[in-house]
C-alpha cells in the first residue's frame, strides 16, 4: 500500500499529528530514529487508521505515493538538518519536505533555498496546540511555496482546528513565513502567560487571595472579554491540589520558568526589524530572572522579600481584583498589538505579504493563544489596507475598551511599584501605550546628547535639514 504522507519523529507532537492524519482517512507511513517509538505508537493506536510501519528513511520514502510528502517532527535545530541530509538523496523533483517543528525562521529560509535548488519543496509549518491540539486539530501556519500549498494545503486544512466550520490553516507566505508567524505566536504566548502570572502575584501578595480562590476569579474572568484558553487553564492549574502534600500545586512548583527559544527569537528578531515588542521582550527577561535562582536567593537575603508591609493597611478588595482584570486585558491587548506590529515590520523586511486578518483567524482555535479577542482583532484588520489601523491600539474596536481600562491599569502598576511586587509587563505595556500617545518624547534630549559626544547630528522641529552644534567650539549651529 502506498501512503499519502510519511511522518518522521514520533515523540509527543509527531505521534499525535500522525494519528490525526490517520483518523482523517490518510494512510500514514511512520518512522522514528529509534524504532521503539514507532512500535509503541502502533501498539497503542494502530487501530485508529491506516499506518505503514517503517524502520528506515529509505523504507519511509519507498512507501510514499508521488509527489512524496515527508513531514519532519524532530527536535528543532541540528536534528532537522540531519534528517534532511539523510532524506535528500532519496527524494525526486517535486517532492515535498515539511518541517512542522518550532524551527528558527532563518534556518527555514536557508533550508528552503537549499531544497529549491534541487527542485524540491521545503515547507516550514508552524503548528500550535501542544499534544491535544496535534491530535484533535492544531492551528497550522504553513510557509513555503504557494505551489506546494496546492498539494499539501487540503491535507493540512483537514487536520487543522475547526473554528465554526473554518479551518485554522492557510498559507501565510513564502519560505520562513510560517515559522515566523508561529514564532510571533509564541512571543505573544510568553507575554500572555507573564501577565497572567503578574495578576496572580498581585492578587496573592496584595489582596491575599489563595490559589483556589483565584481559580474561581479566573473562571469568572473567562466569561468576560478576557475569555481565552490560557485564562481557562490558569483556573485549572490554580485549583489543582498537590497529591503529595495537599497544598496548591502552584506552591510546590519551582518558580523558575523554562524556555526553548521561540520567545527569545521573537525578541531578537524584533530588535532586528526595529519593532518595539516591549511586552514580549520583558516576558523573556522575566523568565531569565526567574531562572537566576542563586542570585535571587542572595538578593532576598540582603534586601528581604520586600512586599511592603503598608500593603496590609490598604484596601485591596474586590475593586482591586477588578482593576487587575482590566490591567490584564489592556496588557494582553498590547501583547497582541506588538506581535501584529512586528509581523508588519517583518513582512516588509523579508518580502512577505502577511495578511493580519488571516493570521488572527488562524489563532482563533487549536492554538495556545486562542482567545475571544481574536474575533475583534479580525474585525479591526478587515478592509482596504490603506484604511487599516496603524496599530491595534488605534482600532476603533479597542479604543473605548482601552480608555475604560486605563485608570485601573495605572492604579495596578502604581500599587505594584509602591508595594514591591514586580509587574514588568503590566508596567512596560503601560509605558508602551504612554510612549505612543505622548506628544513629545525625551528622545529630543537623547539626540542632543548624541550630537554632543559624537557629532551624530539632529533635525529641528522648525526648519528642514540636518544640524550639528559646535559643542567644543563656539556652540553655534551648523548645517551638517
Ligand atoms: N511539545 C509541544 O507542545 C510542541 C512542540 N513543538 C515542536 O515540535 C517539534 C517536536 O516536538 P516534540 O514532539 O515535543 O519532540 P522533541 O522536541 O522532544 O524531539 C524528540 C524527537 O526528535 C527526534 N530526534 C532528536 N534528535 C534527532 C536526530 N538527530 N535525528 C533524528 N531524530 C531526532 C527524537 O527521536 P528519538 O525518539 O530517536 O530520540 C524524537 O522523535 C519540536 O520542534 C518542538 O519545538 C511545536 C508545538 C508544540
Ligand atoms: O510551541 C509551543 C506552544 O505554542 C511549545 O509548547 C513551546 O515549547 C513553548 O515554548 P517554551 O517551551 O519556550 O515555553
Amino acid at each position: 500500500m502506498s501512503a499519502d504522507i510519511g511522518v518522521t519523529g514520533l515523540a509527543v507532537m509527531g505521534a499525535n499529528l500522525a494519528r490525526n492524519l490517520a483518523r482523517n482517512g490518510y494512510t500514514v507511513s511512520l518512522h522514528n530514529r529509534s524504532v521503539e517509538r514507532t512500535d509503541a505508537l502502533l501498539e497503542a493506536h494502530g487501530s485508529e487508521g491506516e499506518f505503514v510501519r517503517t524502520e528506515s528513511l529509505v523504507q519511509l520514502v519507498e512507501s510514499l505515493e508521488r509527489p512524496r510528502r515527508v513531514l519532519i517532527m524532530v527536535k528543532a535545530g541540528a536534528p532537522v538538518d540531519a534528517v534532511i541530509d539523510d532524506l535528500l538523496p532519496l527524494l525526486d523533483e517535486g517532492d515535498i519536505v515539511i518541517d512542522a517543528g518550532n524551527s528558527f525562521f532563518e534556518e527555514t529560509r536557508r533550508r528552503e533555498e537549499r531544497l529549491r535548488e534541487k527542485g524540491l519543496h521545503f515547507v516550514g509549518v508552524g503548528v500550535s496546540g501542544g499534544e491535544e491540539g496535534a491530535l484533535n486539530g492544531p492551528s497550522i501556519m504553513p510557509g513555503g511555496s504557494e505551489e506546494s500549498y496546492r498539494t499539501l494545503g487540503p491535507m493540512l486544512e483537514k487536520i487543522a482546528a475547526d473554528y465554526h466550520g473554518e479551518p485554522c490553516c492557510t498559507w501565510v507566505g513564502t519560505d520562513g513565513a510560517g515559522h515566523y508567524v508561529k514564532m510571533v505566536h509564541n512571543g505573544i504566548e510568553y507575554a500572555d502567560m507573564q501577565v497572567i502570572g503578574e495578576a496572580h502575584d498581585l492578587m496573592r501578595s496584595l489582596a491575599g487571595l489563595e490559589p483556589a480562590a483565584q481559580g474561581e476569579v479566573f473562571r469568572e474572568w473567562n466569561t468576560t472579554d478576557l475569555a481565552s484558553y490560557l485564562i481557562e487553564i490558569t483556573a485549572e492549574v490554580l485549583e489543582h491540589e498537590d497529591e503529595r502534600t495537599g497544598r496548591p500545586l502552584v506552591d510546590v512548583i519551582v518558580d523558575s520558568a523554562g524556555q526553548k527559544g521561540t520567545g527569545r527569537w521573537t525578541a531578537i528578531s524584533a530588535l532586528e526589524v526595529g519593532s518595539p515588542v516591549t511586552a514580549i521582550a520583558e516576558s523573556v527577561f522575566a523568565r531569565s530572572i526567574s531562572s537566576q535562582r542563586e542570585l535571587r536567593a542572595e538578593t532576598n537575603r540582603v534586601f528581604s522579600d520586600g512586599v511592603d508591609s503598608t500593603a496590609a493597611d490598604e484596601e485591596f478588595g474586590p475593586e482591586f481584583v477588578e482593576d487587575v482584570r482590566k490591567a490584564l486585558y489592556a496588557s494582553k491587548l498590547v501583547a497582541y498589538a506588538q506581535g501584529m506590529d512586528m509581523l508588519v515590520a517583518a513582512g516588509e523586511e523579508f518580502g512577505w505579504d502577511l495578511d493580519l486578518k488571516e493570521i488572527a483567524s488562524l489563532w482563533r482555535a487549536g492554538c495556545i493563544i486562542r482567545a475571544d479577542l481574536l474575533d475583534t482583532i479580525m474585525k479591526a484588520f478587515d478592509g482596504e489596507s490603506s484604511r487599516l489601523p496603524k496599530n491595534l491600539l488605534l482600532a476603533e474596536e479597542f479604543t473605548e475598551a482601552l480608555n475604560e481600562c486605563l485608570p485601573a491599569w495605572r492604579r495596578v502598576v502604581a500599587a505594584a511599584a509602591e508595594h514591591g511586587v514586580p509587574a514588568p509587563v503590566f508596567s512596560s505595556s503601560l509605558a508602551y501605550y504612554d510612549s505612543l500617545r505622548r506628544d513629545r518624547l525625551p528622545a529630543a534630549l537623547t539626540q542632543g546628547l548624541r550630537d554632543y559626544f559624537g557629532a551624530h547630528t539632529y533635525q529641528r522641529t522648525d526648519v528642514e535639514g540636518t544640524f550639528h552644534t559646535l559643542w567644543s567650539g563656539d556652540r553655534g549651529e551648523v548645517e551638517a
